[in-house]
């Protein structure tokens, strides 16, 4: 589907107006302490015209035959564009996970690294994070990257999502 910038899209968003919409699609996911997976995801970015996109994402563990197992890991939060490409990420996951990231966007690239995370008393050891979207023929691809339950930083789930 042929997307089309908004008339009221903040300049600040400028760099991110790729990301606006719906995209759909499967990833992988791993990591040393657990079995690696499959998932189907479904992830949302709005606007509002002022400079701050807000994002929601769910995830659900699919079979070998793309077929739904259970759902996953859900998470929310505002993106906010504060100019020259630059950008404040707040997320929070329904784990009891909540981080502040730092985010650079360029030439649909946008990285994020994490600045703060804070966990709730019961929630998995998660130490940092990185995230890398690429606007890629269109699609969205991104790749996690994670340090957690001891381990160093290493990817934990990379997906290709369409435009829905
Ligand atoms: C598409 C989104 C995601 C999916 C489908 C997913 C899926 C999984 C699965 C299947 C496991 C294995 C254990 C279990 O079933 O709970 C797991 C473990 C884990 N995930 Fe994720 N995950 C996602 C996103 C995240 C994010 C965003 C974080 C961090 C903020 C995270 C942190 C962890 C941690 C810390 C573990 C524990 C590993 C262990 O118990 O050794 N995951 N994830």
């Amino acid at each position: 589907m042929a997307f089309e910038l908004p008339d009221n899209l903040h300049p600040n968003c400028g760099p991110i107006a790729w990301m606006l919409g719906t995209w759909r699609g499967n990833g992988h996911g791993d990591y040393p302490t657990i079995d690696a997976f499959q998932f189907g995801q479904e992830l949302i970015f709005t606007h509002d015209g002022r400079p701050f996109f807000h994002y929601m994402a769910r995830a659900w563990v699919i079979d070998e035959n793309g077929e739904k197992v259970r759902d996953a890991a859900i998470e929310t939060g505002f993106i906010r564009a504060v100019g020259d490409g630059r950008f404040e990420i707040l997320l929070t996951h329904n784990t009891g996970i909540a981080e502040i990231w730092e985010g650079e966007a360029d030439n649909g690239k946008f990285e994020w690294t994490t600045d703060a995370v804070a966990r709730t008393e019961t929630a998995k050891e998660y130490v940092a994070g990185k995230r890398l979207y690429g606007n890629v023929e269109g699609d969205l691809l991104y790749a996690f990257d994670m340090a957690a339950m001891g381990q160093p930083l290493q990817p934990h789930l990379w997906a290709r999502l369409k435009r829905a």
